[in-house]
């Protein structure tokens, strides 16, 4: 999809906010890596200095669910929870600034654009092994100390060919590829709708993090649009590192790098987990899927998120299991009210390679409910809003599987909330919601360290990073190691 073409403009939306002068200058680290070979640079954001940058207005126009979550943050080494800074504006932290007024005066409507940013996922079993490369390659992925992230390509390289083969099992089972782009393309022509309903005319792009169509691609037609205003919707309910962190970057990259983009007003929705509309869909999936059970009162209501490594959380100061966690408490409150009293548990599921990942683990806590005499259980896929391989195969095949080999008898899955009309109807508010704090990119380019470009260099690097990667790969300990837990 290309983007969902509005074809106008402004004059029926509303923007309203207070004007606010953003004091802070940002500065950013020109610390890019050349991520995927093919497209353009996006931010190794760990020694960003915008972190340092930190506005925290008191916005007396901001919700205060939002506010709970509403900010966004860096990782990096012995860094703990750094909010980005106001290199975008991320909805309840600030209102739109001096820049955005001053950057377009002679706009006359606006011309407003919703970009909503995904994981993205191989379409073809021959997509699969360079998209795992993109993935890998990720420095939000795969986070290297400093002085080795020259080898981040090489690792990618390796790392996904050695997964690719596993990886390909498990789309070929769900049909050869992953479905998420097409849902994601019917998520933006539902939101454009449902935003249309709501008198609000917008051009909606998809813009995917590993494959197409990339963020890159989604921006340049932003811009091919002179589009005016934007507001950026991850579709992760919770915000992680590794997921809305590492698109955010790549998007912080772009705009940086561009006078038209630099100055355009954006505001980011960076998590969105505890929104009503959301809770409320989530909650009457759920009630819905507990009536097919012929003992609904009995089920074990069973939470498995996507996890992450324990290091994100415990030392890059990831917010993702605090958002996590009091998601479910608020989707349990909702479900209380209703009257449903279920047991309820989280365990996180899709750990790859040889670290610590969040715990309890899915496959884990199935065997033991299983041992404890639980006979009835409904698996419900809490951290993303498409059905896509870790719903199809994981959680389908795999999971319900060895439920049923534990002794669980009757098994039940909530399906992904798609395009569930409350669902999308609250992403449009929310979309509604952020449009007046939008804020331009400051034109700042401050620099502190710069970026090997050179060829030479470059190859130089990629040479004994190679040698390298390969050395630390086949020692007999990380062959174990991902015999176990990669492969
Ligand atoms: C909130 C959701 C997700 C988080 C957090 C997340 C972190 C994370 N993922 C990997 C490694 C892989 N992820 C893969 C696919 C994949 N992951 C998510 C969601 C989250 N990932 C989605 C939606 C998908 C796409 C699924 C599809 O249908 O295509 C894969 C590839 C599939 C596979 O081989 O298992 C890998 C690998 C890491 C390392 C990580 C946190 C650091
Ligand atoms: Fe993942």
């Amino acid at each position: 999809m290309d983007a969902i073409s509005g074809s106008v403009l402004l004059p029926r939306v509303k923007i309203s906010g207070s004007h606010r002068h953003l004091s802070t200058s940002h500065h950013f680290s020109p610390s890019c890596l050349l991520a995927r070979s093919s497209i353009s640079q996006c931010c190794h954001s760990s020694e960003s200095k915008e972190s340092k940058a930190i506005i925290e207005s008191s916005s007396d126009s901001f919700d205060k669910r939002t506010s709970i979550s509403g900010r966004s943050y860096l990782w990096g080494p012995h860094q703990k929870r750094k909010p980005l800074g106001q290199m975008f504006c991320s909805t309840g932290l600030c209102t739109y600034g001096v820049a955005a007024t001053e950057s377009h005066p002679h706009v006359a409507e606006e011309k407003v654009g919703v970009l909503l940013l995904n994981l993205g996922g191989p379409e073809t079993l021959n997509d699969v092994q360079p998209f795992l490369y993109n993935l890998f390659a990720d420095p939000d992925i795969i986070r290297l100390p400093r002085p080795f992230q020259f080898l981040q390509r090489p690792l990618a390289q390796l790392i996904s060919v050695l997964r690719a083969p596993k990886s390909k099992e498990g789309y070929a089972s769900i049909g050869g590829g992953s479905p998420l782009r097409r849902i994601t393309d019917e998520q933006a022509n539902a939101l454009k709708k449902a935003l249309e309903e709501k008198d609000t005319y917008v051009n909606v792009y998809v813009g995917m993090r590993y494959w197409h169509p990339f963020t890159e691609d989604a921006v340049q037609k932003i811009k091919r649009d002179r589009i005016t205003r934007l507001v950026v919707l991850p579709l992760y309910p919770q915000y992680s590192i590794s997921t809305t962190g590492s698109s955010i970057r790549v998007l912080q990259c772009l705009f940086r790098e561009d006078a038209y983009l630099s100055r355009m007003p954006v505001s980011i929705i960076e998590s969105w987990y505890q929104r009503e509309g959301y809770i409320k869909s989530m909650a009457d999936l759920i009630e819905n899927e507990l009536h097919i059970f012929s003992n609904p009162e009995e089920v074990m209501i069973f939470f498995s998120a996507h996890g992450v490594p324990v290091s994100y959380v415990e030392d890059a100061g990831d917010p993702y299991r605090d958002q996590m966690e009091e998601c479910i408490y608020l989707i349990m409150q909702e479900l209380k009210a209703r009257g449903i009293k279920n047991d309820h548990t989280l365990a996180y599921q899709s750990r790859v390679g040889p670290v610590q990942w969040l715990k309890p683990y899915t496959d884990e806590v199935i065997v033991e409910l299983g041992q404890k005499g639980v006979k009835s259980l409904l698996a419900i896929p809490i951290s993303f809003v498409s059905e896509h391989i870790e719903t199809l195969e994981e959680i389908d095949m795999e999971y319900k599987e060895l439920a049923l080999e534990s002794g669980i008898q009757n098994w039940g899955r909530v399906p992904a909330l798609g395009c569930t009309p409350s669902f999308i109807a609250d992403l449009a508010d929310a979309v509604l919601e952020a449009l007046p704090s939008a804020t331009a990119v400051s034109t700042s380019k401050g620099t502190s360290e710069e970026v090997d470009h050179s060829p030479l260099g470059y190859l130089t690097k990629l040479f004994f990073g190679s040698v390298l990667a390969f050395v630390l790969f086949f020692s007999p300990k990380m062959i174990l190691a991902f015999r176990n837990h990669l492969l």
